[in-house]
């Protein structure tokens, strides 16, 4: 018998790839932090001694979630500004309560309680753009999650940065510093077209190139956002990135609400990923991202939560359906973004997005050991006809009771391994009392 770490033996077992497979009387064998394989149980039973055996006889066993665009640190806002479009809340609210109290310190304890919500909820890795991105890259890998931690880029100074250069260079340090890291990469982050000028976008343009590092940006966000940039310039932004040559496989254009069929068409050819954040838009008001037509036209889109501070919580399985909803809303067809798919955008589409698609985001012999397991055992997920409809339509992330990174446990029979509760909420009321006295 071959010694391995660990053996998973759920009822169910969801690899997402290839789509719509789902396997009972399976287990996954763990080692080093890897998949070893997906075997039938006999076989498995047979062949490893584990270190540790998993049995998991309600479950459904799939791979972590990945949230394809964040602000964790914003769960400390959660609730500051709630029922206004983006540019009112943006401009009167937020900027305001982050230039007051934005610092490393909040950007610790923001992702710290931002990542028990996102582990409880089955999230194992999340792009994240934020303000002190190596205070935020700390405390992810703290919390044993996998993160991108953003190389933020605005034109206007913050606590983080004086102007678009400092951004740059200070991001670049980051990436230096971050090399070697095994959870933790980078992406460049330049905020929006409209934060953005093009001086720095062309320098991480090159930056991006030479280090072989994404890009990952606001666009199109709003009709609002579309006209200013035409008043101004005579030019969509779209139309204004691909000159700059943003737009290639490395380029994940987040929102992207208003979208003309040429552009769809472009997004596709140009290889651009595209991070859908459905409950965000539909709070904000700020339009429909034209997920079925994406689909179609062979981009690959993703999924994220955006900030708790808009949306407003970090439930990507919550997220998930609406997502699979609101596509089938928008098309005016039930058949769009059936549940497969939208399993699918919430894993393995996010990990391409990424460039972590040959790491994470399904369950595949020699991938990382990232995976979740859900008790399906709940009354509003019984019967179980079909599993990934239960998954994509009918569970609640209470449900999660297993979260594995690397092979490594972050919430077992439901408990947070890493993260301490209640020091979180003593934090997130210390922050409240500071922020609204
Ligand atoms: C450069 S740090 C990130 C920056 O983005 C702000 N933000 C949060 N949500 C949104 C959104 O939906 N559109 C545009 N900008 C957003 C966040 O508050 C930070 O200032
Ligand atoms: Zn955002």
């Amino acid at each position: 018998m071959q010694p391995i770490d660990l053996l998973v033996f759920p009822r169910w077992l969801v690899p997402v790839e290839p789509a719509g497979l789902v396997l009972e009387q399976h287990a996954l064998a763990v080692h080093g932090g890897r998949i070893l394989e997906l075997l039938p149980a006999a076989e498995a039973a047979q062949r490893y001694q584990a270190r540790e055996t998993l049995r998991l006889d309600r479950h459904a066993l799939m791979p972590g979630l990945v949230n394809a665009h964040s602000h964790a640190a914003m769960s400390l806002l959660r609730g500051i500004a709630d029922d206004l479009p983006l540019m009112t809340w943006l401009q009167e609210h937020i900027w305001p309560a982050e230039g007051a109290h934005v610092s490393p310190e909040f950007c610790r304890d923001g992702v710290s309680l931002a990542a028990a919500e996102l582990i409880r909820g089955g999230v194992t890795c999340v792009n994240d753009m934020y303000f002190f991105p190596d205070a935020s890259a700390a405390a992810f890998s703290a919390a044993g999650m996998r993160a991108v931690a953003n190389l933020i880029v605005l034109d206007f100074p913050t606590a983080w940065a004086a102007n678009a250069d400092e951004y740059i260079h200070k991001g670049l340090a980051l990436h230096d510093a971050l090399k070697g890291n095994p959870l933790v990469t980078t992406i460049f982050g330049p905020h929006a077209p409209y934060t953005v000028s093009d001086a720095p976008l062309t320098k991480i343009r090159a930056y991006a190139n030479e280090l072989s590092i994404g890009i990952h940006m606001h666009v199109h966000e709003t009709a609002g956002e579309v006209a200013m940039a035409v008043q101004a310039t005579g030019k969509r932004p779209w139309q204004r990135l691909k000159e700059l040559e943003l737009l290639g496989p490395d380029f994940i254009a987040v929102h992207m609400t208003q979208l003309s069929d040429e552009e769809i068409a472009e997004a596709a050819e140009f290889g651009v990923h595209v991070a859908h954040c459905p409950e965000s838009n539909l709070k904000l008001a700020s339009g429909f991202c034209p997920v079925g037509k994406l689909l179609k036209a062979g981009v690959n889109v993703a999924l994220g939560t955006d900030g708790a501070a808009s949306n407003n919580d970090l439930d990507l399985f919550g997220e998930l359906k609406t997502a699979a909803l609101l596509a089938k809303a928008v098309a005016g067809d039930a058949e769009t973004l059936p549940a497969q798919a939208a399993l699918h955008m919430a894993t393995l589409a996010g990990a391409k997005a990424l460039g972590l698609d040959e790491q994470i985001g399904s369950l595949k012999e020699g991938k990382q050991a990232d995976f979740i397991a859900i008790d399906l055992d709940a009354l509003n997920t019984q019967p179980v006809y079909n599993v990934l409809s239960q998954l994509a339509y009918a569970v609640n992330s209470r449900q999660v009771s297993e979260v594995y990174v690397a092979g490594k446990p972050l919430l077992r029979g439901g408990l947070l391994t890493t993260l301490d509760e209640t020091a979180l909420r003593a934090k997130a009321r210390e922050w409240a009392a500071k922020i609204r006295p």
